[in-house]
């Protein structure tokens, strides 16, 4: 079995080690005899989506998702119709807000989204910045969430959209209603950096699991020995512990 990964604008969209996620993903897949395929794909590139189990992009800075933005509505539909073959996408802040209606940021741009989640952006003078802990529910079962963030837009989801994660401390979506990225079917949208998936291997493994799903039924991911994954995760936890929402 083969998994493919898509991993769009490696060039463009990449702060704070966003790519260690693909490498999270690559090195959870083989360690299981799973292989795994990256392909890089950016600008100008034409290729169909739905080829890919998973597409992952990251962050980035106002003026590269300008750039990026122009390109990913040329691949709009590709995106719609790969979701549409249950393809995973996992994205972080930058290329999170781009999934949305728009993000209108703090030097006046509007830049348009792709629409594919029930969401909108605009930017705050004040960055929110600073390490997040979170709580999710993935498959009936409650888990930490941690990770770092850093930026000026505040996300607002529909009444359609489901968050990911609920804050326990730090920012999330906009600073105000305690609500972390986004989780709708097989699209995630978060704004955690770190990379998120080295510390929450769960949540790694759910997205592995999702999308080897589009080639196997019921795929079974035998247990990893994830002790320095999960003490990484538990220092951040202990640094915030006992305390309440922001
Ligand atoms: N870290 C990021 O990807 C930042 C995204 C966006 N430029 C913002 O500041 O909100």
């Amino acid at each position: 079995m083969k998994l493919k990964i898509g991993y769009l604008y490696p060039d463009l969209l990449e702060v704070y080690s966003d790519r260690g996620n693909v490498t999270v993903l690559q090195k959870r897949s083989e360690w299981r005899g799973i292989e795994c395929q990256v392909d890089r794909i950016t600008i100008g590139d034409q290729r169909d989506l739905s080829d890919y189990d998973l597409l992952f992009s990251g962050g980035g800075e106002d003026r590269e998702q300008l750039l990026v933005a122009e390109d990913l509505l040329r691949k709009r539909e590709s995106l719609f119709q790969a979701v549409a073959s249950g393809t995973v996408v996992f994205t972080i802040c930058g290329s999170y807000q781009l999934l949305g209606h728009y993000f209108e940021t703090i030097g006046g741009k509007k830049i348009e989204g792709v629409g594919l989640l029930d969401l909108y952006t605009i930017g705050g003078s004040k960055r929110l910045v600073g390490n997040s802990v979170c709580e999710t529910e993935l498959v009936g079962k409650v888990h930490t969430l941690v990770g770092y963030e850093n930026h000026s837009g505040r996300t607002y989801l529909g009444d359609s959209t489901p968050a990911l994660a609920s804050v326990v401390a730090g920012q999330g979506n906009n600073g105000g209603d305690g609500k972390e990225g986004a989780a709708k079917g097989s699209v995630f949208g978060t704004y955690l950096h770190g990379p998120i998936l080295s510390k929450n291997p769960f949540f790694a493994d759910h997205l592995l699991q999702l999308a080897l799903a589009r080639r196997t039924d019921k795929p079974v991911l035998p247990l990893l020995d994830d002790t320095w994954e999960m003490a990484a995760h538990t220092h951040i936890v202990q640094q915030y512990s006992g305390v309440s929402r922001r």
